[in-house]
């Protein structure tokens, strides 16, 4: 069998023993019944997830920001040149973007997935910044790569394609080319679980793909194309309507079938958005909590869980962004984010501030004394 399917043969529903005892757990715990809120359905889940309560400390954690580029970015639906793709990938690699800021905040690791950038990353730059010629690296992950924080950035060259065709006039990619990015995921996400990491975080660079991520989420909800695609980096009302336009004809031209989810990442998705795809399968084959960021990644949590219905038992929602797809697609996973402050600049952000939240819901089945221990009347 595959990479692919082996992974999806392997994700398998959630331990109820263990949740019923995370529940049982809580009922015990100095605090009212139910007064840690929707934190206490979350640490049960991530019991129902380890197999066991307490659930292990989802520590420590890697944010893995995926790049790609657009085909689609030549109808003009975001204002920003297509090189802001890899000049950010090097911003990244120097510690200069908002995710960065955030994770060092945090304590997580940064790495970088160069999985579908268009212009090619230097072998010989220490930095991985951007030119020269390199030939693309398609199907793997890269080297293996640490869960510990060291606190540097990693890139992992792990290019498919060197950025996807214009999804309103022809597919994205081919079948091919979207298995070999799913499986670009899968791998790093093995890696991380190899080297320690004990949650998943997703991000993701790519100059255009908000408009990938409006296709896919009315690919696999059945939404309007209106409801669910927003103005990404900010476009007037003018672009908007023809950024609606562009998403409108991507779907009349290609009429994915959610039946067949490496269709739809190959005729509407982009490359960061068929490897987050496999992130998230990765994590949830190795049970380990995957917390999704904004738009792009719960467009790709959909195509996940089209995939494997159980992948969502490990996918937390991070944060609600400011997208309108973002609602619909956590909305139609039955998931509800931890954080929701207007973000809407995806990297992971979002992500890695609702890592901490996470880390407290199962910190409380950990350290918490019981009404017995502590001594403290019940009612
Ligand atoms: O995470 C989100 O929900 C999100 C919402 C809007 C924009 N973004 C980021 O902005 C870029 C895409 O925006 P656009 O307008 O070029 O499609 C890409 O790099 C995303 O990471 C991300
Ligand atoms: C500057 C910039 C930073 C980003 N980070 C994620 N998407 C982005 C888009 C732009 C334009």
């Amino acid at each position: 069998m595959s990479l692919l399917a082996d992974t999806v043969a392997a994700i398998r529903p959630l331990d109820a023993a263990a949740m019923a005892a995370a529940q049982a757990r809580h009922a015990t715990l100095t605090k009212p019944p139910g007064s840690l809120g929707s934190l206490e359905d979350l640490g049960v889940r991530l019991a129902g997830l380890a197999g066991t309560c307490p659930p292990p400390l989802p520590q420590p954690a890697t944010v893995a920001v995926f790049a790609g580029d657009h085909g689609v970015h030549a109808q003009g639906v975001t204002p920003w040149p297509q090189e802001v793709t890899v000049q950010m990938v090097a911003n990244f690699l120097a510690s200069g973007a908002v995710v960065n800021a955030f994770a060092r905040q945090a304590g997580a690791e940064v790495v970088v997935v160069d999985v579908g950038v268009a212009t090619p990353l230097l072998d010989s730059d220490p930095d991985g910044l951007a030119g020269g010629t390199a030939g693309a690296d398609a199907g793997s992950a890269g080297e293996a790569v640490s869960a510990q924080p060291g606190m540097q950035p990693r890139l992992v060259r792990a290019n498919v394609r060197r950025g996807t065709a214009d999804l309103s006039v022809q597919p994205a990619m081919t079948r091919d080319e979207a298995v070999a990015a799913i499986e670009v995921g899968i791998r790093l996400a093995g890696d991380l679980v190899d080297g320690g990491a004990g949650c998943l975080i997703t991000g993701d660079m790519g100059i255009g793909n908000t408009t990938p991520a409006a296709a896919l989420i009315a690919a696999f909800t059945g939404a309007a194309a209106a409801d669910v695609t927003g103005r990404g980096t900010g476009i007037d009302d003018e672009t908007h309507g023809h950024k609606v336009a562009v998403v409108q004809r991507a779907l009349a031209l290609h009429r994915p079938d959610p039946a067949d989810p490496v269709g739809v990442l190959a005729a509407v998705g982009g490359l960061e958005h068929a490897a987050l795809a496999g992130f998230v399968l990765g994590g949830a084959a190795r049970r380990v909590p995957v917390i999704l960021d904004g738009v792009i990644a719960d467009s790709a949590a959909l195509a996940a869980a089209a995939l494997a219905p159980d992948a969502v038992g490990a996918m937390v929602a991070g944060h609600r962004s400011a997208e309108p797809g973002a609602s619909v697609a956590l909305r139609h996973l039955g998931l509800a984010p931890l954080v929701d402050l207007g973000l809407r600049l995806g990297e992971g952000t979002g992500a890695v501030l609702a890592w901490p939240i996470v880390a407290s819901a199962v910190r409380v089945l950990h350290d918490v004394a019981t009404f017995d221990s502590a001594g403290v009347a019940e009612k």
